[in-house]
């Protein structure tokens, strides 16, 4: 119907006209594909030859649409195009919405999956990081709706059985999960979420969103960089690095399971977090956008 509009509007001979004096190249391409495109359409959607009728009703709209020249005042000019198309232009944005999305931020222990989520806030807006609800006791120093929401392991279980988490583990006798609820409401006012979880965790959420959500895997420049920044953290005994260490080497060969995997390398913080930040624009930009439903 477009396409037939503005067949109307130049006029065959106008048409074949600019086709042979066009110097633009692109522009010729441009006319060579519309018309080709317009034969394919008559074709595809088996578009009835022109009758008599609507012949003449093409040569009446002809007379009646008249381009102004391109030298014409701009407003002339828009209008003129406007009435030849048959609406006007809309400002609406040509790009679909960036949706809300989930972004699973993972690693192995010592990585800096924390200072990373912590910059990324620092520097973005509209990103939520998920407070993971607890049936640990609130330690000094840790605020309640910040750090974690503190509750019960009968609240906890309870939060099971109504299915209010999103994905819940029992770690060291305490039962960790994400509330669905809040990624529900932040999601709502158009934040992006970001769910910070140990690799296993990863997996799982894996399975229960699928390619819903942005996947990255943290690591850090190489084995022994992430050994080092483990010893200066100064938190875990021997025993413990010993553990986290081995868990690593294993954690770092399911890399391949991710979308993304972002180089926290030493010293280089902001290079990882800009990383971060171009992997969500680019997601943005996306045709197809992922669409999380919880
Ligand atoms: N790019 C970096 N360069 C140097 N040190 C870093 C870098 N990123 C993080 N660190 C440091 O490495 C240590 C571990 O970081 P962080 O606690 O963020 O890791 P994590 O992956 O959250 O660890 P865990 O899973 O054990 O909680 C911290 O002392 C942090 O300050």
């Amino acid at each position: 119907m477009l396409l037939r509009r503005v067949y109307a509007a130049l006029g065959r001979s106008q048409s074949s006209a600019l086709t042979k004096f066009s110097t633009n190249l692109s522009l010729r391409r441009c006319v060579n594909r519309t018309q080709l495109e317009f034969r394919r359409t008559r074709q595809n959607l088996r578009l009835p030859r022109m009758t008599s009728d609507s012949r003449s009703e093409e040569m009446r709209r002809r007379e009646y649409v008249r381009l102004p020249p391109a030298s014409a005042n701009k407003d002339v000019l828009l209008r003129g195009l406007e009435a030849a198309l048959g609406s006007p232009f809309s400002s609406d944005p040509l790009s679909p919405p960036g949706n809300p999305m989930v972004i699973v931020i993972s690693g192995p222990s010592g990585v800096g999956k924390d200072s990373v989520i912590k910059r990324l806030q620092e520097v973005r807006e509209g990103v939520h990081f998920v407070v993971t609800a607890t049936s640990r006791a609130q330690r000094p120093g840790e605020v309640d709706g910040k750090d974690y929401y503190f509750v019960s392991k009968e609240e906890f279980l309870s939060m099971i059985e109504r299915n209010e988490l999103l994905e819940y583990a029992l770690v060291y006798g305490d039962y960790k999960g994400i509330p669905k609820q809040q990624i529900r409401d932040f999601m709502a006012k158009g934040y992006d979420i970001v769910l910070r979880v140990d690799v296993q965790g990863a997996a799982t959420l894996r399975t229960i969103l699928g390619n819903s959500a942005i996947f990255i895997f943290l690591v850090a420049e190489s084995e022994e960089a992430l050994v080092k920044r483990l010893v200066d953290r100064k938190t875990e005994t021997s025993e413990m690095l010993l553990v986290r260490i081995a868990t690593a080497k294993e954690e770092v060969k399911c890399m391949r399971d991710f979308d993304y995997v972002v180089v926290n390398a030493e010293g280089k913080l902001d290079g990882a977090v800009k990383l971060v930040e171009s992997i969500i624009d680019a997601e943005k930009a996306r045709t197809q956008q992922r669409c999380v439903r919880l």
